[in-house]
């Protein structure tokens, strides 16, 4: 379509005011970023659950209403996301071919969730209470952007451990990009949209996975059939293996030496994108997790020693 890049000005959901690019079309200012990859494209739900919605147009380029925060921080998450993954990685979009982003905000009445669909995201609005607007936390936004990059590559099974492996690499990843955009960063998950009358918790802990009750250790691991498995309960196991190999720590009575978060992303991007397969399990996410650290540092390397221990730790041989 004919039209121009424009800049606009939003306010995101935790009321801070944001730049977002936008583009010019028939007087009407469009939530399409046409300056990463093959676009960046933001919809509107009207809180039906039917996608990809309506493509995002405002009147002024000021994104400033109640209604706009999900959209607005929706659009703006999704372009440092994508930031993150071509500076750190070099890759382009998840797919690495550009593939356009597209998310759907107001996505259901009250809906307390947040997806990957296999072709785009969709944000629910929460319901107020456990929830608020979704798209509101930049580690939510990197978590659902990595399942794409997962889908694209590992194509992690979605249960048992392959599926909580799956999960912990998006939780790893929404992390990194929170940290490498050093946007208030920490090591829980979702903690700027989760419970907003309550301030300190979060979704998620991956330096403490038991402060939600979730497993440090293979030995206390799910074995049920609830959430295909407990997959997001049993990636604790693994979010924790992957916090210790970044910052270090004694667990259970190991010790393990951190290598810092640009190493551990380099290391779990290498083994999520080469060594990982459809149903790698926790065993043989170790030895692909091991075998990434030896390709970048050698075999007898204090990174790929920190692998090992960081794994066994947390019960994984
Ligand atoms: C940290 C992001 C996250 O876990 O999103 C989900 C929510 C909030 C509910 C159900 C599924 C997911 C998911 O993306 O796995
Ligand atoms: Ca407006
Ligand atoms: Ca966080
Ligand atoms: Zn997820």
């Amino acid at each position: 379509t004919s039209g121009e890049v424009t800049t606009g000005t939003g306010t995101g959901v935790l009321g801070d005011t944001k730049s977002l690019t936008t583009f010019l079309s028939g007087g009407d200012y469009y939530l399409y970023d046409t300056t990463r990859g093959q676009g960046i494209e933001t919809y509107d739900g009207k809180n039906r659950q039917i996608i990809p919605g309506s493509f995002w147009t405002d009147a002024d380029n000021q994104f400033n209403q109640e209604y706009d925060k999900a959209a607005v921080d929706a659009h703006y998450y999704a372009g440092v996301t994508y930031d993150y993954y071509k500076d750190v990685f070099n890759r382009d979009s998840y797919d690495n071919n550009g593939a356009k982003l597209v998310s759907t905000v107001h996505y259901g009445r009250d809906y307390n969730n947040a997806g990957w669909t296999g072709s785009q995201m969709v944000y629910g609005d929460g319901d107020g209470s456990t929830f608020t607007y979704l798209s509101g936390s930049l580690d939510v936004i990197g978590h659902e952007l990595t399942h794409a990059v997962t889908d694209s590559t590992a194509d992690l099974i979605y249960q048992n451990e392959s599926g909580a492996l799956n999960e912990a690499m998006s939780d790893v990843f929404g992390t990194l990009v929170e940290f490498h955009a050093n946007n208030d960063p920490d090591w829980l998950m979702g903690e700027d949209i989760y419970t907003p009358g309550i301030s300190g918790d979060a979704l998620r802990s991956m330096a403490d996975p038991t402060t939600s009750g979730d497993p440090d250790h293979y030995s206390d691991r799910y074995t049920g059939t609830a959430d295909n498995g407990g997959v997001h309960t049993n990636s604790g196991i693994i979010n924790k293996a992957a916090y210790l190999l970044s910052e270090g720590g004694t667990h259970y009575g190991v010790n393990v030496s951190g290598v810092g978060k640009d190493k551990m992303g380099d290391i779990f991007y290498r083994a999520l994108t080469t060594y990982y397969t459809a149903s790698t399990n926790f065993s043989q996410a170790r030895a692909g997790t091991i075998q990434a650290a030896t390709d970048l540092y050698g075999a007898s390397s204090a990174e790929v020693q920190s692998v090992k221990d960081a794994f066994t730790s947390v019960g994984v041989n």
